[in-house]
């Protein structure tokens, strides 16, 4: 038998994680509660996208492993697999066709376009997904507690030169 209660998160909801992707892709996460993510996007196809309050599925599935999956209302599937324990990371990225073609169009704080990033979805062209799928190192964590709204406030590009060594 499991060791831990999977249903609880209290060791994942309210943290604060910085990470970068083997591809070299750089994205900011926070948990802000069971159900409810918010997210920049540092470097990488869609570098300067920022999003609040993305509604997703959050499971624990090992002592400090988290997993995180939800659909983006560009239609962008998302899987994350989060091992506090090792600092490890891995993340798999379904895009839509229209985004690879057209990355551009979803650089934005998505919140303010919701019908807009829905009518793009819609139009497509959806197929075929691009899987991305990588492996990525946790290079910051930090606790600031549920339904902070201060975490992500800004787009990467609006940040402090020196972040994220300005929040230890
Ligand atoms: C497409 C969104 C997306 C992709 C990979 C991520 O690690 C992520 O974290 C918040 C978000």
């Amino acid at each position: 038998m499991n060791t831990f209660d999977r249903h609880d998160l209290s060791g994942f909801v309210g943290k604060h994680l910085v990470y970068t992707y083997d591809n070299g892709w750089n994205y900011e996460i926070f948990v802000k509660n069971e159900r409810t993510l918010d997210y920049r996007i540092h470097s990488g196809i869609v570098a300067n996208r920022w999003v609040k309050d993305q509604q997703a599925f959050i499971v624990r599935v090992g002592e400090s492993i988290y997993k995180i999956s939800w659909t983006e209302p560009t239609g962008t599937d998302v899987s994350l697999i989060v091992n506090l324990g090792d600092k490890l990371f891995h993340g798999t990225i379904f895009f839509p066709r229209w985004v690879i073609n057209n990355p551009e169009k979803t650089v934005c704080f998505q919140n303010d376009h919701i019908p807009l990033m829905m009518s793009y979805r819609d139009a497509g062209p959806a197929y075929p997904t691009e899987v991305i799928d990588e492996f990525a190192t946790i290079t910051f964590v930090r606790d600031c507690g549920p339904d902070n709204n201060d975490v992500i406030a800004c787009a990467a590009s609006e940040l402090p030169d020196n972040f994220p060594e300005n929040l230890k």
